[in-house]
């Protein structure tokens, strides 16, 4: 999953022009990043009336990305604009990748951590896993250097994943506006 999570960090980072050499803990190349991770299990029963109940409720991740797998249907992203309720239905030997907002905070806005929420069915006990994936305790993040111009500000101020998860805690869905600069 570690190797995994590397290799979409690194896939991400080159989509941007940069290299685990531009992030000070990722270290130079060809080095596996310092990350750690945690793993969520989530299961969700048979539910009678789904129309009734969510599985999960709204949200998006605070990882930097996150490696999912579903068991069966039931995850649903939020498009943009109108859109509404995409489900993301599970395909045989696929995992799912989830941008979370430390991603959103280190690109600068460029890659947008995804609204998502699991739905109940009537048919099928559900159970996912979710493998998060982030920098180390101590590691703040802010958006990378070679993302900053004059056109492009730093959105955000810098924060370590666990002051993140604070902010969340006391802004819930508000907390990477909690985390904006003010002049941004
Ligand atoms: O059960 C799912 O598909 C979603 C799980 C999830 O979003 C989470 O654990 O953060
Ligand atoms: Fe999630």
């Amino acid at each position: 999953m570690k190797g995994l999570s590397n290799k979409m960090f690194e896939l991400i980072l080159g989509s941007m022009g940069l290299n685990f050499e531009d992030i000070k803990w990722a270290g130079p190349k060809n080095v596996h990043p310092h990350s750690q991770a945690l793993l969520h299990l989530n299961s969700y029963p048979i539910c009678p009336d789904p129309t009734r109940a969510m599985g999960l409720a709204p949200h998006t991740d605070s990882s930097l990305l996150t490696v999912l797998y579903q068991s069966y249907s039931g995850l649903q992203v939020l498009g943009e604009e109108g859109i509404g309720w995409v489900p993301v239905h599970p395909v045989n030997g696929a995992l799912i990748i989830n941008l979370g907002d430390l991603m959103h905070i280190l690109s600068n806005g460029r890659f947008k951590s995804a609204i998502h929420r699991a739905v109940v069915n009537e048919t099928h006990h559900r159970v996912s896993a979710a493998y998060f994936y982030g920098p180390p305790k101590e590691e703040k993040i802010s958006p990378l250097i070679k993302l900053i111009d004059g056109d492009h500000p730093p959105l955000y101020r810098a924060v370590t994943w666990k002051e993140y998860l604070e902010a969340r805690a006391a802004h819930f869905d508000k907390a990477l506006e909690s985390i904006k600069n003010k002049n941004a």
